[in-house]
């Protein structure tokens, strides 16, 4: 029989969560195991330390032990192991509701557990006998939906120090933004030198809302079907599924979201010679990339010319804390209007990086690709789309992008942002720096979605 650590090499690799699939995992070993019940079903706590090359990245795993497994929790098996005596099921616990209770149960009492301390929000009150379950979400991380209250996020790659989603969501929440959902507890891991590792966080449930991705690639598939008469060209504005107002009004939310964060962690002015260092990262960035995804590698002159036109700004740029990893899945259509989640930043990128001021339309630019990818993903599916229908379609693609992309800009100056058409050279290296980000994340976390973003550079970079 396999011990964890051989069972977990195999199966890490297939998790939506596992940030390293680009590269071989040399070894995995469990550096911290906290029991958080006993007995048959018993639940654990673990921290691994996956090595991979020079790299060692620390994740968690709830795992759940059985000596049998019922149906319900097969779909997160890793494996029969020796175990207190005896080979037992070890499983994620995110699919048994009979564990997943414990974690409210824990954060509803302010729990300590060896080194695990869970903290709830005075005045919210937590219903513990709520089962949780797991979300269907496309998401980097695990989130438990606990009935129509709260979803709990498990942050699966663990960096020191508060999560900057739990801090940014802490200070909005304090200023009564409409535009994120509360903050109701959340727990971390207290190390030996007194410092915290978030782990996961507890938030209001926004219930029936719908995430931006969806509605937006729902708006695309309808505009596709409309049909086209000989030699005219359909406006998008009269589909039937237009986003173009949904698009207006998340822009305005940004810049709301943007004023709020300026005002609780402040603005500095960054003057444009001082912008090297920015344009530096950014090449680094793309000279890393390309060398591991070759086909990146003919738009790099190009690209490379519109971050060093950067050094060509005049004027004070506004740097503040921003999202960071802006996109149509973190955005949610509530019945009352666009919430905002995870501020969590990108997560390829290092702590520091993530945590760092920017530019606001660094966010502009995220929702900008966004639009892209939302666009164009229908073309990768070759169920739906086969390679002559694909270039057909592309003037469709064009024509949602482009209207989508001037409502949400529209929306956001008119709210009070920074008018994005004023700041077109700026735009567009932000946009290019996403898209060479998109390209790592998708080839280290869902290689089949690299030509998405690799098809977009070639009309963006024409652009
Ligand atoms: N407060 C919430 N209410 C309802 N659904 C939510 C809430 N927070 C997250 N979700 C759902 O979970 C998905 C992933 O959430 P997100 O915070 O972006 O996680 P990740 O960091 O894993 O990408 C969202 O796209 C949304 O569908
Ligand atoms: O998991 P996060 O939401 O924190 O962000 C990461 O994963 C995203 C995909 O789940 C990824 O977003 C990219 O794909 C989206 C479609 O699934 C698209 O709307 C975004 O524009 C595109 O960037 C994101 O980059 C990554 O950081």
């Amino acid at each position: 029989m396999h011990s964890l650590a051989d069972l977990l090499l195999s199966w890490l690799p297939q998790q939506r969560w596992f940030a390293g699939k680009d590269r071989p995992v040399d070894g995995v070993s469990v550096v911290s195991a906290t029991e958080l019940r006993a007995g048959d079903p018993g639940l654990r706590h673990l921290v691994l330390e996956v090595r991979q090359g020079p790299v060692a990245d620390r994740y968690q795993l709830f795992a759940g032990v059985r000596s049998e497994l019922p149906d319900r929790v097969r779909p997160g098996l890793i494996g029969r192991v020796p175990l207190d005596g005896g080979p037992v099921h070890v499983y994620d616990a995110i699919h048994d509701p009979e564990l997943t209770g414990l974690l409210l149960a824990a954060i509803e009492s302010g729990a300590e557990v060896g080194p695990l301390r869970f903290h709830r929000v005075p005045g919210v009150p937590i219903d513990v006998t709520l089962p949780g379950a797991p979300t269907s979400a496309e998401q980097s991380n695990s989130s438990l939906i606990f009935g129509d209250a709260h979803i709990c996020k498990l942050f699966r790659r663990l960096s020191a120090g508060v999560n900057p989603d739990l801090e940014v969501n802490l200070a909005l929440t304090r200023r009564g933004s409409a535009h994120v959902p509360a903050v109701h507890g959340w727990f971390e891991l207290v190390g030996d030198d007194g410092e915290p590792v978030t782990l996961g966080l507890l938030s209001e449930f926004v219930p029936g809302a719908t995430d931006g991705w969806q509605l937006a690639v729902t708006s695309v598939r309808d505009w596709f079907a409309q049909p086209q008469e000989p030699g005219v060209f359909p406006d998008p504005a009269l589909a039937g599924g237009d986003f173009g107002g949904e698009a207006e009004r998340l822009g305005a939310a940004t810049a709301e979201v943007h004023r709020d964060l300026a005002a609780e962690f402040g603005v500095s002015e960054v003057r444009p010679q001082d912008l090297a260092g920015l344009v530096h990262a950014m090449r680094a960035q793309l000279a890393e990339v390309a060398e591991g995804v070759p086909d990146l590698k003919p738009y790099v002159p190009a690209i490379g010319a519109a971050f060093d036109a950067l050094s060509g700004l005049t004027g004070p740029l506004p740097f503040q804390r921003v999202h960071g990893d802006y996109h149509l899945g973190q955005v949610l259509r509530s019945g009352t209007g666009w919430v905002l989640l995870d501020f969590e930043g990108e997560p390829a990128r290092t702590p520091q990086e993530r945590v760092a001021p920017g530019h606001p339309l660094r966010d502009v630019a995220g929702m900008l690709r966004s639009f892209e990818y939302a666009a164009r993903f229908l073309h990768a599916d070759e169920n739906y789309v086969t390679p002559d229908a694909a270039h057909a379609l592309e003037a469709r693609s064009e024509a949602w992008a482009e209207r989508n992309r001037r409502a949400f800009c529209r929306g956001y100056a008119q709210a009070g942002g920074t008018d994005p058409a004023a700041h077109a050279t700026l735009l567009r290296a932000l946009e290019l720096d996403k898209a060479v980000y998109e390209i790592r994340y998708e080839a280290g976390n869902r290689p089949s979605w690299l030509p998405v973003p690799l098809r977009s550079l070639a009309h963006l970079t024409r652009r």
